[in-house]
């Protein structure tokens, strides 16, 4: 049962649409969410998932503003974190209104992927939203995904890699300061912005028992502060999209408000009340969506999409640029080296529109889109690790194998795979002559790497991936 204080009803009482009843809005407050899920189109098609989960239960129910999104229910109870198909990044569990934000910023003009787009996503952590990204954008162009926490960072990178994400850069800053390191830089922008999170009350139903309006204000301000510096760092003719789980107008339409009142005629308003069927029910007066619980039986959201017409003027002189980059571009020989050892022993063909770096032994895989902004603010993390050199040949990273696909996989049983995460060697029923290094998969996705002993698959996943439980069908 949600705790509410008399303060919050209150509040909500003056913010609710007339047409929405204050009993329907405690009703759906209190109960439990529908379980949603994002299938991962990284790494395997809306169909194919579709058909395989089907075989073990799951029953879906289409979310109508995400054609990847999915209601799904099971008759076996069974913790899904633990399932190897999301072990293996084939699913993100997202909750359906979270989706809306990525949909509504790759919506009309924005379809154009293509290896120079690029992308900022301010406040990032845990990363539903820069995964969903990332797939819209099929993993070309670059996506900058930005956490001001450190130990979110973590979680961040583990999902962008457990997801096979390839074309992220991570930074770990004050969102604050993308308006001046990175000023009329990106074609597109998410500011999911930290919030009361008062939507949330489904999910937690303490998440309001303390509510009090005067202790937002800190948090409207960080807002308003976000919205100008993402509004800065936006190209002319760029999209941006503002975001939170809250649900007053104080942290929602006040925040977009404030940066038309900062900006002028250089902010437009898009309508998004023809975004999926059924939008305009949530629409307000300038075409922002204000999901209330029970229009759609989710959480709480809201979701602006604002249009960059023309330039807007620096508020700070452009920085001095970083030196001391500690990457550089791998020599050719080097290069057609390690293009070989991926297409011979993995079968992979790394892509053509990346930049193969090194640094000190190990090579990464930067995206094209990622060389005009190096030197101008620093980067905990950019692309993919793909190998360190050995003193004969190299070894492999995992997140590597994840994120590139390759035709030549050992496709293990759900017994075997369960194994495998376990970190357990595999035995073979035959032996057979040896193979080196192989990819080994599930669902003909990848699992990670393994030694072919002929015999056996000896384990190669790493320590700090392997998992005391895997839950199977
Ligand atoms: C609503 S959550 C983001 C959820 C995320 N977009 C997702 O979909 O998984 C807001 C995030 O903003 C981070 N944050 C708080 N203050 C920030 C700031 N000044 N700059 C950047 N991020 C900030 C919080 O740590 C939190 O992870």
């Amino acid at each position: 049962m949600a705790h509410f204080n008399q303060n919050f009803l209150d509040s909500i009482e003056r913010e609710l649409p007339t047409h929405l009843s204050m009993d329907d809005f405690i009703a759906y407050s209190n109960k439990p969410l529908r379980l949603s899920i994002r299938v991962n189109t990284l790494k395997i098609s809306v169909d194919s998932f579709i058909e395989l989960m089907t075989t073990k239960g799951w029953q879906f129910d289409p979310i109508p503003w995400c054609a990847e999104g999915f209601w799904v229910s099971n008759n076996v109870d069974i913790q899904l974190g633990n399932t190897i198909e999301h072990l293996q990044g084939l699913f993100y569990i997202q909750e359906a209104s979270s989706m809306l934000p990525p949909t509504a910023l790759f919506d009309g003009e924005q379809t154009d992927i293509n290896a120079n787009l690029r992308v900022l996503d301010m406040a990032s952590a845990p990363g539903s939203k820069t995964t969903q990204i990332a797939a819209l954008m099929e993993n070309q162009g670059l996506l900058v995904a930005n956490e001001y926490s450190a130990s979110r960072v973590k979680v961040l990178h583990a999902n962008v890699a457990r997801m096979g994400v390839a074309n992220c850069a991570l930074t770990h800053f004050d969102a604050r300061v993308f308006g001046e390191y990175l000023y009329e830089t990106f074609d597109s922008i998410l500011l999911d912005a930290p919030c009361s999170g008062e939507g949330t009350i489904r999910k937690d139903p303490d998440a309001l028992k303390n509510w009090d309006n005067n202790e937002n204000k800190g948090i409207v301000d960080t807002q308003k502060a976000l919205i100008e510096s993402a509004f800065l760092a936006l190209k002319v003719g760029g999209q941006l999209v503002y975001s939170t789980c809250a649900l007053s107008r104080q942290e929602n339409q006040d925040v977009c408000h404030h940066l038309k009142t900062v900006f002028g005629d250089a902010v437009e308003f898009t309508s998004l009340n023809k975004l999926f069927r059924h939008a305009d029910k949530a629409c307000t007066e300038e075409g922002f969506l204000h999901v209330w619980p029970q229009i759609y039986d989710s959480e709480g959201f809201f979701v602006a999409k604002i249009k960059k017409l023309t330039s807007v003027e620096r508020q700070v002189e452009e920085p001095r640029k970083q030196k001391n980059f500690p990457f550089s571009e791998a020599k050719p020989k080097q290069a057609t080296e390690l293009k070989s050892y991926f297409k011979e022993t993995f079968g992979i063909t790394l892509p053509k529109d990346a930049e193969i770096m090194e640094r000190d032994l190990e090579y990464w895989l930067f995206p094209k889109a990622m060389t005009p902004l190096i030197g101008k603010m620093r980067f905990q993390r950019i692309g993919l690790k793909l190998a360190d050199a050995l003193k004969k040949g190299y070894k492999v990273r995992h997140e590597a194998i994840l994120a590139l696909s390759s035709p030549d996989m050992i496709n293990l049983t759900d017994e075997q795979a369960k194994e495998f995460l376990m970190g357990r060697d595999i035995s073979l029923t035959e032996k057979v002559k040896p193979q080196g290094e192989v990819i080994v998969a599930y669902a003909n996705a990848p699992l990670g790497v393994a030694k072919h002993l002929g015999n056996k698959l000896k384990n190669n996943l790493p320590r700090d991936l392997v998992k005391d439980k895997i839950a199977l069908y």
